[in-house]
């Protein structure tokens, strides 16, 4: 079967600084893949060349068989992306940005309109109606940010930290959607440095550690008889941070 999204020799080099190191990565359709590695391991350099957001220096992506660079209006067709750090028209309430960039993706308004009304209420941001995204907590961002990567019901999400900022009865009802999207036959790549997180939702996980794949595969492989805290840890080295002290403020 066609990945949902694979992932090919990707590379990425920022001046001196290697971020992302030949990444190759397939995601099965159907499937619910964590991308976890430390701050600064490569985790949105390559979900963003993955997306056509980015273009990569090596390597290339394709989603559901659709070339990210060679033929990108199917492949963003069939994509929803929650970046890090999403730009948004900051001067619009959360409703006329899903109207927006309803619109812009070529939906009936009618449609839209009965979409962004559903998706407001789910992720109650309904009660903001007045409020202009400029104005939004960081946790509402993420939330409007979700919303409008799901207006278009795309077949796989692309998410950058979703649930960062998001308070817990807000992820919650992530949890809820996201879990639905992917009985619905949806897939979904998400990145986390919640490793209890991606344990609870994820059924494939990616360690990246310094811009290469440390291990990647089904979450029982990748974790066997651990936890995925224990792996991760062991796979990606640990520092003595835990055991550096600050002696300066002991009394
Ligand atoms: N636009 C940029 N210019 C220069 N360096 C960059 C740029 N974007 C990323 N980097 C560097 O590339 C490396 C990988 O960054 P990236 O943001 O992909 O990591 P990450 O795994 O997503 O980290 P985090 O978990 O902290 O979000 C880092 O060393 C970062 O400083």
């Amino acid at each position: 079967m066609t990945a949902a999204l694979e992932i090919s020799g990707l590379c990425k080099t920022f001046g001196e600084k290697v971020a992302v190191d030949h990444v190759d990565l397939s995601i099965p359709q159907g499937s619910f893949y964590g991308l976890v590695g430390q701050n600064g391991a490569g985790k949105t350099t390559t979900l963003s060349m993955a997306v056509g957001l980015l273009r990569p220096d090596e390597g290339g992506a394709r989603i559901f068989g659709a070339d990210v660079w060679s033929n990108p209006a199917e492949a963003k067709t069939l994509v929803g992306v929650l970046p890090d750090g999403m730009a948004m028209p900051e001067r619009l309430t959360g409703r006329e940005v899903l109207t927006y960039l309803g619109l812009l993706r070529g939906l009936p308004r009618e449609v839209v309109d009965q979409r962004a009304e559903e998706l407001l209420s789910v992720l109650e941001l309904d009660e903001a109606e007045k409020t202009l995204v400029i104005e939004y907590s960081t946790g509402m961002r993420k939330k409007i940010g979700l919303a409008t990567a799901l207006l278009h019901a795309p077949r796989l999400l692309v998410l950058d930290e979703p649930f960062e900022a998001v308070d817990p009865v807000s992820a919650a009802t992530i949890k809820t959607i996201l879990r639905g999207f992917v009985a619905g036959g949806g897939s979904i790549v998400l990145s986390s440095h919640v490793m209890a997180l991606v344990e609870q939702l994820c059924d494939h996980v990616a360690v990246i550690d310094k811009g290469k794949v440390a291990a990647a595969g089904s979450l029982n492989e990748v974790r066997g008889d651990g936890s995925l805290e224990d792996t991760f840890v062991g796979l990606v080295g640990a520092s003595d941070g835990g055991s550096k002290e600050l002696t300066w403020l002991s009394r």
